[in-house]
């Protein structure tokens, strides 16, 4: 049997921790033989709801799971931790955009930066899901001055999923014919879901759909599906959150084969994005590092794409900068 690692879940009592807790505890995450000590994170308020979280969790009797702690300190819980899903932040509501949030949360990760920095493994992985999510990542990356920046990342990987999907319904075909699928950018509305290099089977996918269906339902149905399931549910997204965590740190840490996969990381120039924002970018990963995807074509409409999104996470940088010190 591996030794357990430690995996921290913050916002820990809300909905998207009452799937996500469950998929890590079952083995998904980090395969079948992993070991876990959850250590579950969430502010004092949320203790009591936590705690039923914490009941439910003992009685899955999950063979993976040697040891559950619940807290409202970071310090506590980010204590040797070698993954950590930072969650917990106020969710977008009805007619809300992503940036209305950015005040409310901010503080939240510059506070976590710090005590990751403290507290955690020195090779943690920090995936943020937290809303919104890549300007988040960039305030916990520049607090934690004692770790390496690449170890914050932001997801960007319900999107990729949403497009896999949008496009297999389109073309008929399964989610797991595709590939090269990309995600450029924000996890917000002006993400550019890219499917210049895309496979449906050895097929370009440009070539089974017409432009006009990419640009006028394809691109805005994933940028705005986040937006339509919070009209239809009256909640945001969950379960598919949830979902989508899992499948960024499965690939992260036991790697995806040479499969693309889409990822919020720090730039580092790469496609003329210059460094300072974190950016979805298409990636590899083995041996429990990630790798840009490079040397592809980027035409004319995919650059101003590209371009929008990043001067989106320019603005929401400026509108934080005190935090990044
Ligand atoms: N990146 C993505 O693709 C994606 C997708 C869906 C939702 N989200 C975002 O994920 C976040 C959580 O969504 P949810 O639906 O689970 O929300 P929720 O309101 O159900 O749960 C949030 C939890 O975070 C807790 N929390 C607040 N401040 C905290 C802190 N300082 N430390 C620890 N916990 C704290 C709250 O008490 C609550 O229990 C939101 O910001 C949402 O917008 C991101
Ligand atoms: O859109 C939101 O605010 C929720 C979440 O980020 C989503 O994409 O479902």
């Amino acid at each position: 049997m591996k030794k357990p690692v430690k995996v921290a879940i913050t916002g820990a009592a809300g909905q998207i921790a009452y799937s996500l807790i469950f998929r890590v505890a079952s083995g998904s995450m980090l395969g079948p033989d992993q070991p876990v000590i959850l250590q579950l994170l969430d502010i004092p308020d949320a203790l009591e709801k936590l705690k039923g979280t914490v009941m439910e969790v003992d009685d899955c009797a999950f063979p993976l799971v040697t040891e559950t702690i619940a807290s409202a300190d970071p310090m506590e819980a980010f204590d040797g931790t070698d993954y950590a899903l930072l969650v917990g932040a106020r969710p977008r509501g009805p007619g809300m955009e992503r940036k209305d949030l950015l005040e409310a949360n901010a503080k939240i990760f510059s506070v976590q930066g710090k005590a990751l920095s403290e507290k955690a493994s020195r090779d943690v992985k920090v995936l943020v899901v937290g809303n919104p999510a890549n300007t988040n990542a960039l305030i916990a990356q520049s607090n934690a001055k004692k770790l390496d920046p690449r170890q914050f990342t932001a997801m960007v990987r319900l999107d990729h999923n949403r497009a896999l999907s949008q496009l297999a319904a389109k073309t008929g075909s399964k989610t797991t014919d595709i590939s090269k699928m990309i995600i450029w950018g924000n996890h917000s509305a002006t993400q550019y879901p890219d499917i210049t290099h895309t496979l449906v089977g050895e097929k370009a996918a440009v070539n089974l759909v017409d432009q006009e269906w990419v640009e006028k339902d394809f691109i805005p149905t994933v940028q705005q599906r986040g937006a339509a399931i919070i009209k239809a549910r009256g909640l945001s997204s969950a379960a598919s959150a949830a979902s989508a965590a899992v499948d960024h740190m499965h690939d992260w840490a036991l790697g995806t084969n040479g499969k693309w996969v889409s990822m919020g990381i720090p730039s580092d120039g790469s496609y003329g994005i210059k460094p300072g924002v974190v950016y979805g970018y298409p990636v590899t990963c083995a041996n429990g590092k990630y790798e840009i995807v490079q040397g592809l074509s980027i035409n004319e409409f995919s650059r101003s794409r590209m371009d929008a999104t990043e001067q989106e996470l320019r603005e929401e940088r400026a509108a934080i900068e005190e935090l990044l010190k």
